[in-house]
C-alpha cells in the first residue's frame, strides 16, 4: 500500500511538472451543452473554466465550483490507491459489482477473490474512461506500471471472459457476418474523421482463454488503451474493431446473455471474403490507416497476414510483434552468458507451442540466425506441440511448422523420435532456452523445471510466455525455486520479482509484446509506411533489444521497466521510420515528405516521433456549428 502511494505520489509530481510546462492548442467542437458533458472525447466535468462554460451553454449543468485537472487527478488516484488495496473498500466494490451483474460474475469468480478485487478496478477505469477520456489517459500514463494489468493482460482476459455481464455502453465497432454488402458504407457510421490505428479481431483466439466470440472486443481495446499510453496515438483516431463470424464456443452459444451471433464460424471462402470486405471499407475511408490484426486462431493468423501485407499496412501482433520481442530478449540472454550477439547462432532453444505466437519466433529467430551465420546455418531449435516433438515423419504436419521439423539425423543425434516428450527433450538436449507459447498453464511442472538445471547454459533462460496468469506455463517463483537462481526469466504475464531468501532477488521480465507493437504502429504511421516488412520489424526488435545496458543483464534484466514504455515506444518507433526510409516505402506523413524524414538523424527522428506523441491535457473547446 505505501509503496504504491508513493509511486502515485511521485508520478503526480512527474505530471505536475508536465501540466506547467504544456501549451495546449484549441480544439473545435460541434455540439453544446449537456451534450459535451456527455462525451467523453471533450468532457472535462467540473474542469470547465468558467468562461467556456459560458460560451458553450454550460452554465448551471454543472456544481458551481471549478476544479483544476490536478485536482481531479488527485482526487482519481487516491480512488484507485484506496479502492485497489483497502480491504474495506474493495469489499465495497465487490458488493457494488456483485448487485450490478450479480449472476453472471458470480457464477465467473467463484472462490477467486483477487479476480474480483481486479475486476472491480477496472470498473473503476472503466468508468473514467466512459466519461472522460483525457482525464482517464493521464492516469493511465503517470501510473502505466500499476494500471497496465488492469486494463490489459491479465485482467483484460477476464473482462473477455465476463463481457455479456460487464456490458454497460459498446465501444468500437462491430461488423457481423450478417453485414456482408453493408460494411463500405456501415463504416462512415464512425463518427471521427480520421482514424489512424486499428486493432481487429474475430475473438477466436483469445489470449490462452480460447475462442470467445464477440467477447474477445475486450481485447482490442486493452491493445490500443496501450497505443494511447504508450505510443501517444490520439484517441480520437482510434477505433478497436470485432469482426463477429459466429464462434464455435458452445457454452457461449448456449448463454441466453452472449451479445454476438448465435451461429458456427464462418470458414473458408466465406469467412475470407467478409475479411476481404471489411478490409477493402476501411482502406477506402481512413487509406493510411494501420491495421493489427490481434488474437485470430493460427490458421486464419497467418493466412490473413500473407493475403494482406503486400497491399495494406497491417501487421499481425500475436506472430509479428510477438516474435520481435521474444528475439530481443533471446539475444539479451546470449548476454546475459557473457558471450558475443552472433553465438546466438549456436544456442539450443526448446520451443513448446507451434502456433501462430512459436512459429512466429521461431521464424524470426530463424532469420536473424542465417544473418549471423549465414543463409546455410543449422539452428538448433526443437519445436514441440500437445503431440510432443515435431519431427518431419509427423503425419499431416502444418506446413508453417515444416521448416522447424528435426530430420530424422537430428533426432539421432540426440536419441530423440517424433513425439518425444518435453521432459525427454529437455534431458536429452539440455537447451540454453525454453521457450513457452502454448496456451497451456503448468506445463512446465518441477520436473522440467529440475531439468532445465543440467543445461548447457550458464544462465539458463525460461521463458513462460503464454496469458493470462493462469495459462502460464510455469510462475516465477516455480522458475527460481525449480531451476535455480541461476535462470534468467521471463513471463507474459506480470510476475512479481522473487526474493531469494539469501539477500537475493529473482528478477522477472514482461516478455510481452506492448514493448513492440505500439512502436510498430506509431512508426509505421508517422513515416505513412505503404506497408510494412519483415526489415521494419526487425529493426522494431533490435532497438527493443539494444535498449538494455549490460549492467542490467547483468542483474537478469531482459526487458526494461514498463514506466519507461513511452521513451522505448519512441525508440522503437523511429527505429521503425528509419527501416521504413530506408526501403523506400515511407511516403511521408502531412508536411512531413519521404525526403525530409531520408534526410533526418537518427536523433533528429526520435525527436520527430516523439513531438507527434499525443498528450492528455485539457484543450480549450471553441464551438463551431
Ligand atoms: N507474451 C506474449 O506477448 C504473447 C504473444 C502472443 C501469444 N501469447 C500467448 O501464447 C499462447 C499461444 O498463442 P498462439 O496464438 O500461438 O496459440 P495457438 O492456439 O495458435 O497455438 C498453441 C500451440 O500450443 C500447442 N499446445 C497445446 N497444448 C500443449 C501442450 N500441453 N504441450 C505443448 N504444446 C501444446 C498446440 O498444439 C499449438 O501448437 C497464448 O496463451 C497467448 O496468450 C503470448
Ligand atoms: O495480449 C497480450 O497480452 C499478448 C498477446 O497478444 C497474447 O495474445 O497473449
Ligand atoms: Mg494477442
Amino acid at each position: 500500500m505505501w509503496r504504491v502511494a508513493r509511486s502515485a505520489a511521485s508520478s503526480l509530481r512527474q505530471s505536475r511538472r508536465r501540466m506547467s510546462t504544456a501549451i495546449p492548442g484549441p480544439c473545435i467542437v460541434h455540439k453544446r451543452g449537456a451534450d459535451i458533458l456527455h462525451d467523453p472525447w471533450f468532457n472535462k466535468d467540473t474542469g470547465f473554466p468558467l468562461t467556456e462554460r459560458d460560451r458553450l451553454g454550460l452554465r448551471g449543468l454543472l456544481p458551481p465550483r471549478v476544479i483544476s485537472f490536478e485536482q481531479q487527478y488527485d482526487r482519481f488516484s487516491l480512488l484507485l490507491v484506496i479502492g485497489g488495496f483497502d480491504f474495506l473498500t474493495s469489499l465495497f466494490f465487490f458488493l457494488v459489482l456483485l448487485v450490478e451483474s450479480y449472476r453472471s460474475l458470480e457464477k465467473n469468480t467463484q472462490g477467486q477473490p483477487d479476480n474480483v478485487v481486479s475486476l472491480a478496478k477496472w470498473r473503476i477505469l472503466n468508468r473514467l474512461h466512459d466519461r472522460n477520456e483525457t482525464l482517464y489517459y493521464r492516469v493511465l500514463i503517470d501510473n502505466i506500471k500499476n494500471f497496465a494489468p488492469t486494463i490489459y493482460t491479465p485482467t483484460v482476459g477476464l473482462v473477455c471472459q465476463n463481457y455479456s455481464g460487464l456490458f454497460r455502453r459498446p465501444r468500437g465497432m462491430y461488423f457481423s457476418a450478417k453485414d456482408k454488402g453493408e460494411m463500405m458504407s456501415m463504416i462512415y457510421n464512425w463518427p471521427a474523421q480520421q482514424v489512424d490505428m486499428i486493432v481487429l479481431t474475430d475473438g477466436s483466439r483469445i489470449l490462452g482463454l480460447g475462442d470467445l466470440g464477440v467477447q474477445g472486443i475486450g481485447i482490442p481495446i486493452g491493445k490500443l488503451d496501450m497505443y494511447v499510453a504508450a505510443a501517444g496515438i490520439n484517441p480520437q483516431r482510434i477505433l478497436p474493431v470485432m469482426l463477429d463470424v459466429g464462434t464455435n464456443n458452445e457454452k457461449l452459444l448456449a448463454d441466453k446473455l452472449y451479445l454476438g451471433l448465435r451461429q458456427h464460424r464462418l470458414e473458408g471462402d466465406e469467412y475470407l471474403a467478409i475479411v476481404d470486405e471489411l478490409m477493402e471499407a476501411v482502406h477506402a475511408r481512413w487509406p493510411k490507416a494501420i491495421v493489427q490484426f490481434e488474437d485470430f486462431q493460427m490458421k486464419w493468423a497467418f493466412e490473413t497476414l500473407e493475403r494482406y501485407r503486400k497491399r495494406f499496412c497491417m501487421f499481425n501482433d500475436d506472430v509479428q510483434g510477438t516474435a520481435g520481442v521474444a528475439l530481443a530478449g533471446l539475444l539479451g540472454s546470449v548476454r546475459a552468458q557473457g558471450r558475443p550477439l552472433t553465438d546466438f547462432a549456436d544456442q539450443k532453444i526448446v520451443v513448446v507451442g507451434a502456433g501462430s505466437a512459436g512459429l512466429g519466433v521461431l521464424k524470426m529467430a530463424l532469420q536473424a540466425v542465417s544473418r549471423m551465420a549465414g543463409p546455410h546455418a543449422d539452428p538448433h531449435f526443437f519445436l514441440l506441440d500437445k503431440d510432443g516433438l515435431i519431427t518431419k515423419e509427423r503425419k499431416c504436419i502444418d506446413p508453417a511448422a515444416t521448416p522447424f521439423a528435426k530430420s530424422q539425423g537430428e533426432t539421432k543425434e540426440f536419441g530423440l523420435c517424433e513425439g518425444s516428450s518435453l521432459l525427454d527433450v529437455i534431458k536429452k538436449v539440455k537447451p540454453h532456452v525454453l521457450l513457452g507459447l502454448s496456451g497451456v498453464g503448468g506445463v512446465f511442472n518441477e520436473e522440467i523445471l529440475r531439468a532445465m538445471k543440467e543445461s548447457d547454459s550458464t544462465k539458463p533462460a525460461i521463458f513462460a510466455m503464454s496469458n493470462p496468469t493462469a495459462n502460464a506455463e510455469c510462475t516465477a517463483e516455480e522458475a527460481f525455486k525449480h531451476a535455480g537462481e541461476n535462470i534468467v526469466f521471463a513471463s507474459g504475464s506480470p510476475f512479481d520479482d522473487v526474493d531469494l531468501g539469501n539477500g537475493k532477488t529473482g528478477h522477472v521480465n514482461q516478455a510481452n509484446n506492448m514493448y513492440l507493437f505500439p512502436g510498430i504502429g506509431l512508426g509505421s504511421l508517422l513515416c505513412g509506411a505503404r506497408i510494412i516488412t519483415d526489415d521494419m520489424l526487425q529493426a522494431a526488435a533490435e532497438c527493443l533489444a539494444s535498449y538494455i545496458t549490460d549492467g542490467e543483464i547483468q542483474m537478469g534484466i531482459l526487458y526494461p521497466s514498463i514506466d519507461s514504455i513511452r521513451d522505448i515506444t519512441a525508440e522503437v518507433g523511429a527505429a521503425v521510420v528509419r527501416a521504413a526510409v530506408a526501403e523506400g516505402l515511407a511516403d511521408g506523413r502531412g508536411e512531413v515528405g519521404p525526403k525530409d524524414l531520408k534526410y533526418m538523424s537518427k536523433e533528429q527522428t526520435i525527436k520527430y516521433v516523439k513531438e507527434n506523441m499525443w498528450f492528455p491535457v485539457y484543450s480549450p473547446l471553441v464551438h463551431e456549428k
